[in-house]
Parts: C-alpha cells; structure tokens; sequence
C-alpha cells in the first residue's frame, strides 16, 4: 500500500530533480557534473568538503577557453562567468540588467538585512543610500579619520611592544582582528575600546559574534539554499537578538550624544537618507525602529569592512613573513618616503608610499577576500555567441551570476608567474601591462566596493607602524597552510616571529 504512494512521489520527484540538473544542458551552455550532483557543487563548502574558492579555481581551470559555465548552487542554476570582457559588460556596459545582487541569504528571512545596501533590491533606495554614504570616503573625509587609525596602530606596536620580549613568535590574527573591532566600534558607533589589553571586553566579544553570521554556516547555511521557510519558522535571523539589541542600545547612545552635545566619531551614519531631516535637539527617546535600521547600516558597514580588511591585513603579513626581499624593499619605501615629509607618519606621507600601495594591491590579487562577486539579472539578456562553439543563450531574469575574481586574478594568462607574490606588477612604470577587467578585488561597476579606501587606510597605516618597528621573520608554523573551509583568511592566522628593529 505505502509502495503505492511512495513510488509515484519518487518518480515525480526525481523528474523534477532532473529537470532542474539538465536546464544549462537545455540551453546549450557549458556545465559541470560533479559527484554532490544533487546537492550542487556548492554543497562541498557547506559539507566542509572543500573552501569554495578552490572548488572554483579548479572549476575555472577545468573550462579553459569558455566565456562562461553553468552550474547548480543546490537547485538554482547559476552562471560562472571566465571573461574580462564579459564580466565588463554584465557589472560595467549593462549594468541595468544585472543591477543587484544575488540573495547571499533569503531576503525574507530577515527584514533589517535585507534594508542594508548590499542587500537592498530596489535600485531606486540603493541609490539613495550609496549616494548618501559616498562623500564619506573622499579624500578629506579619510584624511580626518587618519588621527584615529594612526593613534590604534601607535597602540598596536606599544602593545607588542610591552608584552614580548625581545623576540618572540606570535600569532597575528587574533591581536590584528582586536585593533580592528577597536577602529570599527570607534567609527561607527563612537566606543573607544582597548580590545588589545581587554580581550574579553564586551564590545570586542559581540562584535566578533556579530561577525559568525549563523547563516553563512554549515545547517543553516544549507538550510537557507534549500528549505529558507524553515528557518523562518525556527526565527533564525541574521543576527542573534542579543546581539542586535547590544549594539542597538550602543547606537542609540552614540546618536544621542551626537545630535545633544556635537560628539563626531565619523559622518558616514549621521549622513544616512534615514536620519536626514530627523531633529534631536529634545532628550526624549529616540524611535527604536529607526535605531534598528541606522544599526543594520553599521552592521554592514563593519561586516562589509572590517573581515575584508582583516584578511587583507593577515594575506599581507604572510606574504611579508615569507617574502624577505620584498618586505626589505617595502621597508626601505617607508624610511625613504618618510624622510621626504620629516619623518613624519601622516595621511600624506604614506599615501605617497608607492611600493606599500603596489604591495596592497598585489595582495589583494594573490587573495582576494571575496573570491567571487555576484549579480542577479533583473531582465532577461542575451549574451550573443562569439566563438564557433558557443549558441546565443538567454540568461533568464532571476539567474545569478558568479564572477570569479580569484580565479582570473591568478591564471598565468593575465599575470605571469601568478602565484609569486610580486609588488612590482602594480608599480606605475608596469601597470599598463595589466589588462582591464583582470584584477577586481573591490568588484566593478556602479555596485563596486565604496568603502576600501577606508580599508585600505587601515591596513597601510598598521603596516607602516608595525615594519617600522620590527622585523618579521618566518617560523616553521608560518609555513603550515589551513585556509578555513569557508573564507579565504588562514583558519590559524598567521605565525611570526617579531624582532626588534633597532631604531
Ligand atoms: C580591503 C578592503 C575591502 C575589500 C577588498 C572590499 C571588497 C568588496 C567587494 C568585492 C565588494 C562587492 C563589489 C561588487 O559586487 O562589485 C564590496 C562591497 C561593499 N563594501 Fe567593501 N571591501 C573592502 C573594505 C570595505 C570597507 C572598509 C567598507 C566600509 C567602510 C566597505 C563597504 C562595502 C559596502 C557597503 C559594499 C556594498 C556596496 C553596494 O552593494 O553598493 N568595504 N566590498
């Protein structure tokens, strides 16, 4: 009797199953086919099978002279795209029709989430909310938050300083990840914190958590690709309530003390469309809804910046470890750099650090933080066949596309040598040989990353501090390489071995 019901139900479902795996077959693109078939390949990440920028790399290679690839991420059909020059058109040319990004985690999971500007779907309040936060990051706007950064990296250094002898080893991750939730809460939320001699501070803690989005991992993550509607019955969110409530109540203080008594820490969350024309001249408490809304911008804001910069940090500090010319070299910039402006540490003396900013931006070659930029075509579009083995495909609206910057970022065909860590590609006598479209770490086009310079200043001015000092000289644990299964950091930081510059 059971046989009776069960066999049909199989039956129906696995035509559908099938029908879903045959769609980029259907329209003549090229595909993968992989064991976890049913699953997606992306099931090797959330199984932590594998980290999905090596799945990708291998994925890039395995497609050599293909624009683009199809593939499943669980049941939904994906596009990978290969080529510079049609990445240029989905981010760059028609950018219309790709104007948003591909849902990370399910819109409907978590109402604030999808509010914030990376999530935001309607181009119309994206663009109200970029255009508010963009003068935040010119020029000025950084040079007056150079003070701030540079008094966290003096802080950085006493504090190496005082706790190690001489010479020491020393893991970097965990000291860099507290310098920068210590800049992050001081931006945005106007809390000064000594995370470096206060580990357990309960600023730091919640930030750290806030960071582990529960969605982003293993059951869940899986859950929310597969079954969303059942995290939404169990209330999974975004971010735990605690930790909402934390930093809400922190915000609420900080725009308080703002609007009441002028206290700036910095104008990106003052300048956002939803505190526009808000008066708070009164004491009386301010409305929690909008709280919860500029809280959601600035947990964006410190998801979006600070991980990235931590990886770029730690990515970078292990290519100096390892790299002793180079670091040497880099060195010998900042003294002679520094000379020119009376060995003064400012905005512009290290912005005028050449070889420190080819450094960044090979780094941000060699690993990117985000291995993969995403878009979701809005419309349907046609990518017209160039070569004689292609057919005109349709990428129906609704079809996420997957650019893999890593993987174009290190194939030998845009970058010789691509896995040798290399300043000098970027130095301005060579980088004419760098072709366009190759080397996107920041993304590109109109959705392309507002914020890195601010990111970039940080690492710069942590660095120059830091090389400075000491000298950092590899270990036997340096070398030893767990890259997390899901993010492109190493799992156990970087290990090295400090030595006292004599000054
Ligand atoms: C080295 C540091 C950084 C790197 C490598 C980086 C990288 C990226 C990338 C690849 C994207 C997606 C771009 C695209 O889809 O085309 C992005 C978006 C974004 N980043 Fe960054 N980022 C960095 C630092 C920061 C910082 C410090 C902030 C904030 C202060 C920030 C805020 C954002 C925001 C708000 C978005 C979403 C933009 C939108 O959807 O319009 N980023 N970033």
């Amino acid at each position: 009797m059971w046989f009776l019901v069960i066999f049909p139900v199989l039956i129906i479902t696995l035509y559908k199953v099938r029908k879903i795996y045959t769609y980029w077959k259907g329209r003549g693109v090229p595909y993968c086919v992989h064991p976890l078939h049913c699953f997606g390949l992306f099931s090797e990440n959330a199984l932590r099978i594998n980290c999905y920028s090596d799945v990708f790399e291998e994925l890039y290679y395995k497609f050599k002279n293909k624009r683009y690839i199809g593939f499943y991420n669980f049941f939904q059909p994906v596009l990978l795209i290969r080529d510079p020059n049609l990445l240029k058109r989905i981010c760059v040319k028609d950018y219309h029709a790709f104007s948003v990004h591909s849902e990370a985690i399910p819109l409907n999971l978590d109402e604030q989430w999808s509010k914030n500007m990376y999530a935001e779907t309607n181009t119309q309040r994206w663009q109200k909310l970029r255009t508010s936060m963009t003068p935040s990051f010119t020029s000025n706007k950084l040079k007056s938050s150079f003070p701030a950064v540079e008094q966290f990296a003096i802080e950085f250094v006493n504090y190496l300083r005082e706790s190690i002898d001489k010479n020491v080893t020393v893991n970097m991750l965990e000291i860099i990840r507290r310098v920068l939730s210590d800049i992050t809460v001081n931006a945005y939320f106007g809390v000064k914190c000594d995370s470096l001699r206060e580990p357990k501070n309960i600023v730091h803690l919640m930030v750290h958590e806030a960071m582990t989005l529960p969605c982003f991992h293993g059951f869940t993550h899986l859950c929310s690709r597969v079954c969303p509607k059942l995290l939404q019955l169990l209330g999974v969110k975004v971010y735990k309530a605690s930790v909402q409530n934390f930093f809400a109540e922190m915000m609420e203080r900080r725009l308080q003390l703002e609007f009441e008594n002028g206290f700036k820490p910095y104008d990106i969350i003052t300048a956002l469309p939803e505190l526009q024309g808000v008066k708070f001249s009164n004491t009386e408490k301010l409305n929690r809804s909008l709280i919860d809304d500029i809280t959601g911008h600035a947990f964006l804001l410190t998801f979006a910046g600070y991980e990235t910069t931590v990886t770029t940090l730690m990515s970078l500090l292990y290519e100096l470890t390892v790299n002793d010319v180079v670091q040497e070299n880099l060195y010998r910039d900042i003294i002679q750099t520094l000379d020119k402006y009376n060995g003064n540490v400012c905005y512009e003396s290290v912005k005028a650090m050449e070889y420190l900013e080819s450094a960044i931006e090979e780094v941000l070659r060699l690993h990117p933080p985000a291995p993969v930029i995403d878009r979701l075509a809005t419309v349907n579009y046609e990518i017209k066949a160039e070569h004689p083995n292609e057919e005109d495909v349709v990428i129906e609206k609704g079809t996420p596309i997957w650019i893999l910057a890593k993987a174009i970022q290190n194939d030998a065909d845009y970058f010789p040598d691509p896995k040798k860590f290399n300043p000098d590609r970027f130095l301005s006598k060579n980088r004419h040989t760098v072709a366009q479209y190759t080397n996107i770490p920041i993304g590109a086009g109109p959705r392309s990353c507002p914020g890195y310079r601010y990111g970039i200043l940080q690492v710069k001015v942590i660095i120059v501090n830091l090389l400075l000092n000491f000298k950092l000289l590899p270990t036997e644990q340096t070398y030893v390489r767990k890259s997390s299964k899901t993010y492109t950091i190493r799992k156990h930081g970087v290990w090295v071995h400090l030595k006292t510059r004599l000054k």
